[in-house]
Parts: C-alpha cells; sequence; structure tokens
C-alpha cells in the first residue's frame, strides 16, 4: 500500500493497484535483469525533477553562505580625508602593538585568521612578502603591526639612526618577522612582493644634524630601494612629506600644487631630497613600468614617538609633564595639520596594503 501511495503522488497516470503491482513485479526479478548502478543512478537523478530540485537547494545554500559568512558582514570602508592615496579602512585607534601580540598568538593557534584578513569562501589569501624600511622608526613600526596582523611577510630594514629596536621588539619570534641592520644609502637584494620606503629621519632636529646624510638617503637611498623593485618586481611606495610645499602660498596645499620651496635653506636636505626621490619614484614609473604610489604625509604623532623627537607635540607633551613653559618657536603664528599615527596606516582590505595620507599641513613660520 506505501508504495502505490509513493507512486501516485508522483504524479503519474498508471492506476495506483496497477503501480504497485508492476513494481512488486520488478522487485521480484532477478539480480542479473537489474539495470547497472550507474544507469540507476542516473535514472534516479534525472526522474521526478530531482536534478532540479538538487540544483535550486545548491543556490539557496550559495546565496545564504555569501549572506552569513563574516567576510560579507565586514564593515564597509570608509574613504579617506581628502588627500588620500589609497583605499584606508576601519582601524580601532587603539590598535597598538599588544593588538598585534593578540592576533599573531590567534594566528599560532589556528583559531583565527590574521586579523583584518577578508578571507572569501574559506580560501586563504596569498602571504605577501613585504619590506619596511625605516620598520622600526616611529611610523615604521605601526605599519609593521598591521602589515603581521593582516599575515604578511615582513622583512624590516633599519640603520637604527632614529629607529629602535624597542618598537618592533613585540615581533621577536613571529616567523613571518625579520629584522636586517643595513643602511639604505647602500644596495640590498631581497626578494619581495612590496617595498615600503620609509627610511630617513623625519624630525627638523634629526635631518638637520646631518643634511648631507639626510640628502643621501633620499635620493641614493630611493635610487637603490626603485632599483630593487625594479629587479624583483616589486610595488613601491614612498613616503614623502608635506614639506614637499616647502612654505607654500596655497592652503591647503592640493596634491597638484607644486610647492614653494627653497633648495638652499636649512630645511633643503629633507624638503628636496623628498622632492628628488618623488622624481625618482614617478620616472621608475614612467620609464620602467614601476607599480608605484607617494604617501605625503603630514605631521604625525602618537605612541612610539621619542620624547626628544624633537617636534612640537613631543615636545609639548615632555614640557607639560615637566611642568616647564611650551617653547613656541618663531612668531607664533604658524599652522600645521596634525594626525594620529593610527589615521596614517590603514587598511580596509587584504588587497589594499597601502598608507593614506591624512590631514593638512601649511607654514608661515618663515624658518625654511
Ligand atoms: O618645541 C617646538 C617645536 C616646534 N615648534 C614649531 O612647530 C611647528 C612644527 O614643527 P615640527 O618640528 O613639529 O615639524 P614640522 O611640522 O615642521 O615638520 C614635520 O611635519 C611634517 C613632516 O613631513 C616632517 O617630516 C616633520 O618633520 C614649526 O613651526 C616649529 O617651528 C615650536 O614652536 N616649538
Amino acid at each position: 500500500m506505501a508504495t502505490s501511495e509513493l507512486t501516485y503522488r508522483g504524479g503519474h497516470d498508471a492506476q495506483p493497484q496497477a503501480g504497485a503491482g508492476a513494481r512488486a513485479a520488478a522487485e521480484n526479478k532477478p539480480r542479473s535483469n537489474k539495470p547497472t548502478s550507474s544507469t540507476a543512478a542516473l535514472r534516479y537523478v534525472l526522474g521526478e525533477q530531482r536534478l532540479a530540485f538538487a540544483l535550486v537547494g545548491m543556490a539557496i545554500a550559495t546565496v545564504l553562505f555569501l549572506l552569513l559568512s563574516p567576510a560579507a558582514t565586514t564593515t564597509p570602508s570608509t574613504s579617506s580625508s581628502v588627500a588620500s592615496l589609497a583605499a584606508v579602512g576601519v582601524v580601532s585607534r587603539q590598535f597598538s602593538g599588544g593588538a598585534a601580540r593578540l592576533a599573531y598568538e590567534h594566528q599560532q593557534s589556528g583559531r583565527l585568521p590574521a586579523a583584518g584578513g577578508r578571507v572569501p569562501l574559506g580560501l586563504k589569501r596569498k602571504t605577501l612578502r613585504v619590506v619596511v624600511t625605516g620598520g622600526a622608526g616611529f611610523v615604521g613600526s605601526h605599519l609593521v603591526d598591521r602589515l603581521l596582523a593582516r599575515g604578511d611577510s615582513v622583512i624590516v630594514v633599519d640603520n637604527f639612526f632614529t629607529g629602535r629596536k624597542e618598537n618592533v621588539a613585540h615581533h621577536a619570534g613571529n616567523p613571518n618577522f625579520e629584522m636586517i641592520r643595513h643602511d639604505v644609502v647602500e644596495p640590498i637584494l631581497l626578494e619581495v612582493d612590496q617595498i615600503y620606503h620609509l627610511a630617513c629621519p623625519a624630525s627638523p632636529v634629526h635631518y638637520k644634524y646631518n643634511p648631507v646624510k639626510t640628502i643621501k638617503t633620499n635620493v641614493v637611498g630611493t635610487l637603490n630601494m626603485l632599483g630593487l623593485a625594479k629587479r624583483v618586481g616589486a610595488r613601491f611606495l614612498l613616503t614623502s612629506t608635506s614639506e614637499v610645499y616647502g612654505d607654500p602660498l596655497q592652503h591647503p596645499q592640493v596634491e597638484t600644487y607644486w610647492g614653494n620651496v627653497n633648495p638652499i635653506g636649512v630645511r633643503s636636505c629633507y624638503d628636496e631630497g623628498k622632492r628628488t626621490a618623488e622624481t625618482l619614484t614617478m620616472d621608475y614609473h614612467r620609464g620602467a613600468s614601476l607599480e608605484v604610489r607617494i604617501a605625503r604625509i603630514f605631521n604625525t604623532y602618537g605612541p612610539r614617538m621619542c620624547i626628544d623627537d624633537g617636534r612640537v607635540v613631543s615636545n609639548f607633551v615632555a614640557q607639560a609633564l615637566r611642568k616647564e613653559p611650551l617653547t613656541v618657536y618663531g612668531d607664533g603664528k604658524q599652522t600645521r595639520s596634525f594626525q594620529y599615527v593610527s589615521d596614517l596606516c590603514l587598511f580596509s582590505d587584504p588587497s589594499t596594503t597601502e598608507v593614506c595620507v591624512g590631514g593638512r599641513y601649511t607654514t608661515t613660520d618663515g624658518l625654511r
């Protein structure tokens, strides 16, 4: 009786009883007369629109998976400030070495994918080999945190002139982290996919300390790293500076503004050095089809800045802590746009690995 009901619901025209009889007869046939298993399977799949139901089921499952997967629910990235050269995203200001360590530990235990890594459909993204020159410095070390947290393999190249090992010490033991004491003024050969070129003293106090060395770092050092990028086919990012605008006549400065720079002033070693570095970067892009980025960084502050950095924020903080009066240079009418370091190094997507530029910079201090 059960067989006849099944046959009937299936929509066959045959009478239920007749269907039952036929099925029973078929079941009583000797084994040798049965169709082969593959033919039977095919008939089973094709019969009663099972194939169509299976396909519809798969489609529904796929849609649900895509809608409910963590990758799809990730907060969409926000756009950066006007001066941004790269895609930026949502990274908390509280991101610190501790957070990087946590992400690393999770990775080691295999419980979580790399923080910030968007891993679609369970496939692991390709690990990028990245070199960060100046990676032990104030900005560089924050960038290294983010690259490692994202799952990249990072080589820091630093001569420790202003950089400090303590800034990246929390990555010791991470198999994805490597540190090389090296001055970019000398060539170096590394097999990498991306180069972040940050190496250069950035505080006026430091870059004026040895001006010839400063311009050599900017010109020869950048030339060496561009040569490496060309040789290994790596993407190259130059961290430039708001100082390429010199003592600007336009406020705020748009990226197309060419600046007002003194070529023989005390800041020229840095200003002109970075301008030449930008020129070299664009000439390698045009002449050697190198993929490049240039980020003009404005006055940045935050954790790991040296107390004796010499820049205005650290000076004022140090003086305030010592309960000393704050020293304002010049006539005090100069203006700057400041940015917190975690607003500088942002990622929203594993395919973007760039520093973004925020903030604006103007000066009327006449110190150039
Ligand atoms: O104690 C201080 C220090 C600095 N200042 C003044 O504050 C202003 C900011 O000076 P900073 O030393 O912080 O540095 P600057 O803004 O001139 O350059 C800085 O920011 C832009 C980056 O690209 C540069 O690499 C970085 O050096 C200057 O006008 C300076 O004269 C003070 O009034 N008192």
